[in-house]
C-alpha cells in the first residue's frame, strides 16, 4: 500500500509570524495522523522558521524548487545541499507556475529532479496540461512528454525516491477542480507509464493530485485508486482546511 502524502505549497505567501502559527497548527493537528505523510513547502526564506517548528514532529519540510547545480554563479538559485542543511527532504520541480511564468522547460525540470536526487532530496515532479491543451485533446501527450523528460534523466534505481503530481493548469487557483474521474484517468495513464519501467516502480509510485483541492472535494478525489494524496495550494494556508484534507487522506489509508 502506498502511504498517502499531503503537501502544502504555500507559494509566495507568508511571514515569520504566519509560518510559526501555521506550522504549529499543522504539527498539532496531524500528531495522530501517522498513516499519512505531511509535507510543508514554504517560501525559501521561511524554511528555517518552519524547520524549527516541525523539528520534533513527523511533519516533513520541503522547498518549492531546487537549483540544478550544487554551488556557483547562479544568482537567485538555492541548491539541494543548502536545502538539506536546513532540513528539507523534498523539493517541488516543474510546478506549472515555474513552467508558465518563468519559462522552465522539460529539460530543465529533469535536471532539477536529478540534482535533488543526488543530494538525497526527493523531487515532487509536477505535470499538467493547460485548458487549451485539454480542449485540443492533447492532455495525454503533454503529461507523458513532461513525465518522460524526467524518467529519461533519472536512473531507474532512484525512481522510488520520486513523487509525481498531476496538476491540470486550468484547475490551479481557479476554484475549478478536475472531476475525480478526469483526475483518475490521467493518474492511471501516468502509472501505466511508470509500470512499463517495472511493475514495482508502477505499483509503488505516489501520484498526487493538485488543483483547487478543498475539504469539500478532497474525499472524492482521494477515494480514486490512483490518487495517492494532494498537492494543496490555497487551502494549505488555512490550518483548518489543510488539516481537514489531511484527515480525508488518512481515511484513504484505513
Ligand atoms: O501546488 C499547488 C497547486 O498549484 C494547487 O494550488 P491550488 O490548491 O491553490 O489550486
Amino acid at each position: 500500500m502506498r502511504q498517502p502524502l499531503v503537501a502544502g505549497n504555500w507559494k509566495m505567501h507568508g511571514s515569520r509570524a504566519m509560518a510559526r502559527a501555521l506550522s504549529q497548527a499543522v504539527v498539532r493537528g496531524t500528531a495522530e495522523l501517522d498513516a499519512i505523510e505531511v509535507v510543508l513547502l514554504p517560501p525559501y526564506v521561511l524554511i528555517p522558521r518552519v524547520s524549527e517548528e516541525v523539528a520534533d514532529s513527523a511533519v516533513v519540510l520541503g522547498a518549492q524548487n531546487v537549483a540544478t547545480a550544487r554551488e556557483g554563479a547562479f544568482t537567485g538559485e538555492i541548491s539541494a545541499p543548502m536545502l538539506r542543511e536546513f532540513g528539507c527532504r523534498y523539493a517541488l520541480v516543474g510546478h506549472s507556475e515555474r513552467r508558465q511564468l518563468f519559462g522552465e522547460t522539460d529539460a530543465l525540470v529533469a535536471k532539477r529532479a536529478l540534482a535533488a536526487l543526488q543530494e538525497d532530496l526527493r523531487p515532487i515532479v509536477c505535470v499538467g496540461e493547460t485548458l487549451a491543451e485539454r480542449e485540443a485533446s492533447e492532455t495525454e501527450d503533454v503529461v507523458l512528454r513532461q513525465l518522460d523528460a524526467v524518467l529519461s534523466a533519472v536512473p531507474e534505481a532512484q525512481l522510488g525516491q520520486v513523487v509525481f503530481a498531476y496538476e491540470p493548469v486550468w484547475a490551479i487557483g481557479t476554484g475549478r477542480t478536475a472531476t475525480p474521474e478526469q483526475a483518475q484517468a490521467v493518474h492511471a495513464l501516468l502509472r501505466e507509464r511508470l509500470h512499463r519501467l517495472g511493475a514495482e516502480i508502477g505499483r509503488r509510485a505516489r501520484i498526487l493530485y493538485g488543483g483547487s483541492v478543498k475539504p469539500g472535494n478532497a474525499g472524492e478525489l482521494l477515494a480514486m485508486p490512483d490518487i495517492d494524496g494532494g498537492l494543496i495550494g490555497g487551502a494549505s494556508l488555512v490550518a483548518d482546511d489543510f488539516l481537514a484534507i489531511c484527515e480525508q487522506a488518512a481515511l484513504r489509508r484505513e
